[in-house]
């Protein structure tokens, strides 16, 4: 069996996936991590040198190595992993995973993401607050139609990373 996180960017996927992978004895891998050792460049590099387009379509070939070759993993998507190339009809179509979104309100979201938007590219530019939330408000409300179809849904809000992964491993066994 394999884990899925998703949620939108800074919800928690990387830091709860490897808390929870060394909970449960389990490995961790992370998507972005992954496309970045495959393709050997950062995410911010990929996006900059061969656009959106070209980084969905790895991210839709990777995610499906991924599922076809890794077992008892705790896999962490990118934020938009879900909402493009029918990724999301792919991760239920497979009866070896159990998907989780992770949802976070949109004021953690702003309040985690203005810290570190540089690594991230789609958000880079975006220089103040306001700003930021006004997108992340959109992109999120857009975006919730694909991570709602995940099969457990799990707050982030007012918990620590300890505290999500006690209950996703609640949820899940
Ligand atoms: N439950 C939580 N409470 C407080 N801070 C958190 C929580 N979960 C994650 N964080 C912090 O929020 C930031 C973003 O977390 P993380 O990088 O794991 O998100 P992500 O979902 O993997 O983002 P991305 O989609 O951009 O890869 C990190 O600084 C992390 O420590
Ligand atoms: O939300 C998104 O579309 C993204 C999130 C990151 O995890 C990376 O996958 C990339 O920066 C795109
Ligand atoms: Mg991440």
């Amino acid at each position: 069996m394999n884990i899925i996180l998703l949620g939108y960017m800074g919800c928690g996927k990387s830091s709860i996936g490897r808390d929870l992978a060394s909970k449960l004895e389990m490995q961790c891998l992370d998507l972005d991590d992954f496309i970045e050792d495959q393709e050997k460049k950062s995410i911010a590099q990929i996006f900059a040198d061969k656009g959106e387009i070209y980084f969905r379509k790895k991210e839709n070939e990777y995610l499906k190595q991924v599922l076809e070759t890794k077992n008892n993993h705790i896999i962490s998507l990118g934020g938009g992993t879900p909402c493009f190339a029918g990724n999301i009809e792919i991760i239920k179509e497979n009866t070896n995973v159990k998907s989780v979104y992770l949802k976070t309100s949109l004021e953690e979201l702003v309040d985690r993401l203005y810290q570190e938007k540089e690594k991230r590219p789609l958000i880079a530019h975006i220089s103040s607050r306001d700003d930021l939330k006004d997108f992340v408000r959109k992109h999120l409300f857009e975006r919730s139609f694909y991570y709602n179809q995940a099969e457990y849904i799990i707050s982030t809000d007012d918990r620590t990373i300890g505290e999500v992964t006690n209950e996703i491993q609640n949820t899940l066994f």
